[in-house]
């Protein structure tokens, strides 16, 4: 069995000693409620890192909606089984107070990428990530740090962090794993009823299809009310955003010599979805 460490000062002597015998220390953070979007982050780190740690700690701080934070999937046990089959050398799953003991009071704040967006529809969300980021990597003394594509402006926010902090972690962005059908594999996904689950592929389909039609010289706003009509039309009950950024800044761009990204998220069967392409 993978160990699994449930206090910041044991994460860090085995990370110390990892780190003393010159070993490369790769982190990949999760929240649990694992799929193999997870687990590609962690094959990954395998492959590149002499040591790899899963983290598993469902961040109170980054959620907005208290119903969201209790209704959020826990499964570690079978967490752990699926690390073993990396394997990864050591699972984190610190309790919140650990992370947060009585008189915490400090917050990491990103500003501009972690402005709109996500940021706008969940107001302190990048706060809780940059903070819990900024301390995850410091417990675990990590080299690397692995994220997901499928949460692209947090993998923006990370790497803003990373700079302005002068934080001594590579990130390692990794691409977007998905079911056969398209939709981004997610730990919420679990919550959609099975006519949800049959519809959920709309998404990605509808953003597929503008980016295909951006590429084809359509106007930019025609092809993203067109994705959100189809989305709508599928049963999808809201469409938060359909918006065509610049890929790092997450601005609004109408320049298509720059990588661009489209960024969606929508409401379906009150599960909140969101899925990113590039254009
Ligand atoms: N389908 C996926 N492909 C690649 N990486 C993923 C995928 N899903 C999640 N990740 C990455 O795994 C890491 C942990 O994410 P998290 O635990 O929030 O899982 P999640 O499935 O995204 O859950 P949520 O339902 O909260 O969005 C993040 O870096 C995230 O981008
Ligand atoms: C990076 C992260 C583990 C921080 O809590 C979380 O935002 C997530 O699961 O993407
Ligand atoms: N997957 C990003 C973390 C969150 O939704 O809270």
């Amino acid at each position: 069995m993978i160990p699994i460490l449930r206090t910041v000062s044991d994460m860090r002597a085995l990370a110390r000693s990892w780190r003393a015998a010159g070993e490369v220390v790769g982190v990949v953070p999760t929240m649990g409620a694992l799929h193999d979007g997870h687990l590609s982050l962690a094959r990954r780190a395998r492959a590149e890192c002499d040591r790899v740690v899963t983290t598993i700690f469902v961040n109170p701080k980054q959620f907005n909606n208290p119903d969201d934070l209790k209704k959020y999937p826990r499964t570690e046990a079978a967490d752990a089984a699926l690390l073993a089959t990396v394997p990864v050398d050591a699972i984190f799953a610190p309790e919140p107070d650990e992370v947060y003991p009585e008189g915490y009071g400090t917050t990491v704040s990103v500003s501009g990428v972690s402005e709109p967006l996500e940021g706008r529809m969940r107001p302190g969300h990048f706060d809780g990530v940059a903070t819990v980021v900024t301390k995850l990597f410091g417990m675990v003394l990590a080299d690397r740090g692995y994220f997901g594509q499928k949460d692209w402006q947090q993998l923006q926010v990370v790497q803003k962090l990373v700079r302005d902090l002068n934080l001594a972690v590579d990130i390692v962005g990794c691409e977007t794993i998905r079911d056969a059908d398209g939709l981004a594999m997610s730990s919420r996904n679990v919550r959609l009823t099975p006519a949800g689950r049959a519809k959920a592929p709309v998404l990605y389909a509808a953003i597929s299809a503008a980016a295909a039609d951006i590429r084809a010289g359509h106007a930019d706003r025609m092809a993203i009310r067109e994705a959100a009509e189809a989305m709508r039309a599928a049963g999808f009950e809201r469409v938060e955003y359909i918006e065509l950024r610049d890929a790092a800044t997450l601005m609004p761009s109408d320049d298509p010599t720059r990588p661009r990204r489209m960024l969606a998220a929508a409401w379906l069967d009150g599960v909140r979805l969101i899925d990113n392409i590039p254009v």
